[in-house]
């Protein structure tokens, strides 16, 4: 019974920390110190075995997240595997099972089984589905019925949690006092501000947080405090209810640090860009710097069909302005369960948010790279250029389908013999 922040602060470095260390080619004595004071988390069960760790939080590289699982209308378990697949090749640097359909036990231990990746889950979703599908009401569900899904999934080997912690009685009053245009679009704030409105009762998470420390500590789940007030909509962006539940998961987190359970914090959601740098300063000097994990931000709420591009806008200066984890947006977001390819489109598009943002923050590695495509771009060196895309399937597909009639070469049909590199290559 211990975790990577108790181990942290008794110095002592784990085959975790120096995984990490090496991922992010720092000292891992950086790695440890940043654990043991909590601005890193490294989400790591005990129970999952074949996990490859990855590190979040200050100072380390911008992480990426894909979200996929079974809905109610797709309860597929082989098409999630196939996105599982599809994410892990693009690159993601975490994903969560947000299963609500079919078999959700089994889709998860499929997920474990398969990936070395650290997995996140919202338990809350388990527990209100099964209840709901014994076509029972959300009132029969019970405290002891939730603490027993975190505890299941934890035992299973699910490295972070979801928990909406931070949505009180005292948050649900600004919300109704201030008013919103789209009131609540978490799920798991959805299911748990019914809970608590049918039972007339507080937030079982928030209430009985420490029994929630007592089973994180016990496996080393970090908990990733959710964001039930998270706006979804500019017009509500920044209220009252959004900060409120921002202060309250303030206090879960010095809670949680002090219970030595690793904590990372969930944000929003649909913010206007020059809301942007204020929403991720509140959340660093309110949450003690606590690793910020956030989806998008989505800077506009008209991107239908395109709103992993409006979410890659909204993340590149999130994480410039301090954001550590970006939560992917799918081009099927508002529309429906994404499919196999807006899996992969998602990633990717989420990857050049992270990637651009680790530049503008002077990190050595990710400068490194854009400086071997600029000097293989000059070369007209086409191999190592497609070797160095994000995307290399993606470049070297599209390659040859532009290049049909291409008579130079080594430039392509965009200036052909009058290739611009060639030109200027000569002339100097
Ligand atoms: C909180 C985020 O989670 C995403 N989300 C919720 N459930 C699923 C699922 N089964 N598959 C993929 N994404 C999902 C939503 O699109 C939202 O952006
Ligand atoms: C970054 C982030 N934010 C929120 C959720 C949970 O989704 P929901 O709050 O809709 O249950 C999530 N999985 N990731
Ligand atoms: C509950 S799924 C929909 C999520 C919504 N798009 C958001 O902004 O968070
Ligand atoms: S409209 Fe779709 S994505 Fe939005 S909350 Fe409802 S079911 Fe979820
Ligand atoms: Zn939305």
């Amino acid at each position: 019974m211990t975790t990577q922040m108790t181990k942290a602060r008794a110095g002592e470095i784990t085959t975790e920390m120096k995984q990490v260390a090496s991922k992010e080619e720092v000292d891992v004595e950086f790695i440890r110190q940043g654990v043991a004071e909590g601005t890193i988390v490294i989400p790591a069960n005990k129970n999952h075995q074949h996990l490859s760790p990855n590190g979040f939080g200050k100072g380390l590289a911008t992480k990426i997240n894909a979200n996929f699982g079974t809905s109610e209308d797709y309860p597929n378990l082989n098409k999630e595997l196939e996105k599982l697949k599809v994410a892990v090749k693009a690159g993601a640097d975490a994903v969560m099972d947000l299963s609500t359909g079919g078999d959700i036990n089994q889709t998860r231990k499929e997920i474990l089984a398969m990936s070395e990746l650290p997995l996140g889950t919202v338990p809350l979703y388990q527990a209100t589905v099964e209840v709901l599908s014994a076509d029972k009401a959300i009132v029969d569900l019970t405290v002891d019925d939730i603490f027993a899904v975190i505890e299941d999934q934890a035992q299973q080997g699910v490295d972070f949690i979801t928990v909406h912690c931070g949505l009180t009685l005292e948050t649900l009053r600004h919300l109704r006092e201030e008013g919103r245009v789209t009131d609540i679009v978490s799920r798991g704030g959805s299911f748990m501000a019914g809970w608590m409105l049918h039972n007339g009762a507080e937030n079982p998470l928030y209430e009985y947080y420490d029994r929630l420390l007592n089973i994180a500590y016990k496996h080393d789940v970090t908990l990733s405090l959710g964001d039930g007030l998270r706006p979804g909509s500019l017009a509500d962006a920044t209220d009252r209810s959004q900060i409120h539940e921002l202060l309250i998961l303030g206090e879960l987190v010095d809670k949680a640090r002090e219970a030595e359970v690793q904590v990372m914090v969930e944000g929003p959601g649909h913010v206007p860009y020059n809301q942007i740098e204020t929403n991720m300063q509140l959340q660093k000097e309110l949450c003690k710097d606590a690793p910020f994990y956030v989806l998008g931000p989505l800077v506009t709420d008209i991107a239908l069909g395109y709103d992993h591009i409006n979410a890659a806008i909204g993340g590149t200066l999130a994480a410039t302005c301090g954001a550590d984890f970006l939560c992917y947006v799918t081009p099927a977001e508002h529309i429906g369960l994404p499919s196999v390819e807006d899996v992969k489109e998602g990633v990717i598009a989420t990857k050049i948010a992270a990637h651009a943002a680790d530049v503008a923050k002077g990190l050595t590695q990710a400068k490194k790279k854009d400086r071997q495509m600029a000097q293989a771009r000059k070369n007209l060196d086409w191999d190592r250029q497609i070797e160095l895309a994000i995307d290399p399937q993606k470049a070297k597909e599209s390659r040859v389908d532009h290049n049909q009639n291409l008579k130079e070469e080594d430039a392509c049909t965009m200036c052909g013999s009058f290739c611009a590199m060639k030109i200027v290559e000569k002339a100097l």
